[in-house]
């Protein structure tokens, strides 16, 4: 699979959330994008899944623009691109099992949904793919019963229900404690490692990037300024990207987490509505 954007631009009213943003992505892997809040790192995600249009650019994935996708094709599109995010995104009073199972809602009739009428061999690639995660035995709980580290577990099992090229991760760990944060991310670095499926993470600190990312991209004030390995990521470059001064120590790049769930309920939104 190879992605290449070419000057991919959003701008809403004076900002340019996303400016010029150019890069190769040649083969799968995992990238982590890093920077500071408001450096356009969730709009560049929302404008990769088309949940957000851009302003400008192109994104080529094999050769195909998809940004100028429409219809049925930009759906399929999105479904060979699943979102994960910071809130999980789970519908919270329904079992663990029909959570995944929404995960198919693009290729699967709204009435399938709504009956709860899914097919045998749909509810056991479901089950198997909460036992590939390890969380099998919680397929019978609501959603809202699990810790947070089980609910973002659940929401990868449902992106893999998708069956995606790509999976976008939108701060995918910064509501989640030390531990269950290791797990997540072992999860996403094992799907990529296992299945070669490209992953791209928006993180919030540096060592997670540099601990399981294969390339790291730094967003400032929407614009590419950093783009390499772990290796390259040095603490001054870190400095540039975090437009930090000498005061900058590695400990301070987190950006503000916050539990503004906007972005999710459009996603929930466009799940169901598909
Ligand atoms: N729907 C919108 N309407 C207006 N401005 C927006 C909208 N979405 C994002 N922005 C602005 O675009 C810029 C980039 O925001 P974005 O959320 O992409 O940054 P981010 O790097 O993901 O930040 P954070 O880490 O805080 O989520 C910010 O200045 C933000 O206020």
């Amino acid at each position: 699979m190879r992605i290449e954007a070419h000057s991919v631009t959003r701008i809403f009213g004076s900002t340019r959330a996303v400016d010029a943003v150019s890069f190769v992505i040649d083969r799968p892997m995992m990238v982590g994008v890093i920077g500071s809040s408001g450096a356009g790192k969730s709009t560049l995600l929302r404008i990769f899944n088309r949940l957000t249009d851009p302003s400008e650019g192109s994104l080529r994935v094999d050769g195909r623009d998809v940004l100028r996708l429409r219809g049925a094709e930009r759906r399929s599109w999105q479904a060979d691109c699943a979102m994960i995010f910071q809130q999980f995104n789970l519908v919270p009073r329904l079992d663990v099992v029909s959570n995944v199972l929404h995960g198919l809602l693009n290729k699967r009739s709204l009435a399938t949904s709504l009956l709860n009428l899914w097919p045998k061999s749909d509810i056991e690639r479901a089950v198997q793919i909460l036992d590939r995660l390890g969380i099998a035995e919680q397929a019978a709980k609501r959603a809202e019963a699990l810790s947070g580290g089980q609910q973002q577990r659940v929401a990868i099992a449902r992106a893999l229900m998708q069956d995606p090229r790509v999976i976008l991760a939108d701060e995918p760990i910064a509501s989640l404690d030390p531990m269950n944060a290791q797990i997540v991310m072992d999860t996403l670095r094992r799907i990529h490692d296992e299945d070669g499926r490209t992953v791209i993470a928006n993180l919030h600190t540096l060592d997670t990037a540099r601990h399981y990312c294969d390339r790291i991209i730094g967003m400032r004030k929407g614009r590419v300024v950093f783009d390499g390995t772990p290796e390259q990521l040095t603490t001054g470059v870190a400095r540039d990207i975090y437009g930090a001064g000498a005061s900058f120590t590695e400990a301070t790049t987190s950006t503000a987490i916050e539990t503004d769930a906007t972005g999710d309920a459009d996603y929930a939104a466009r799940l169901l509505v598909d």
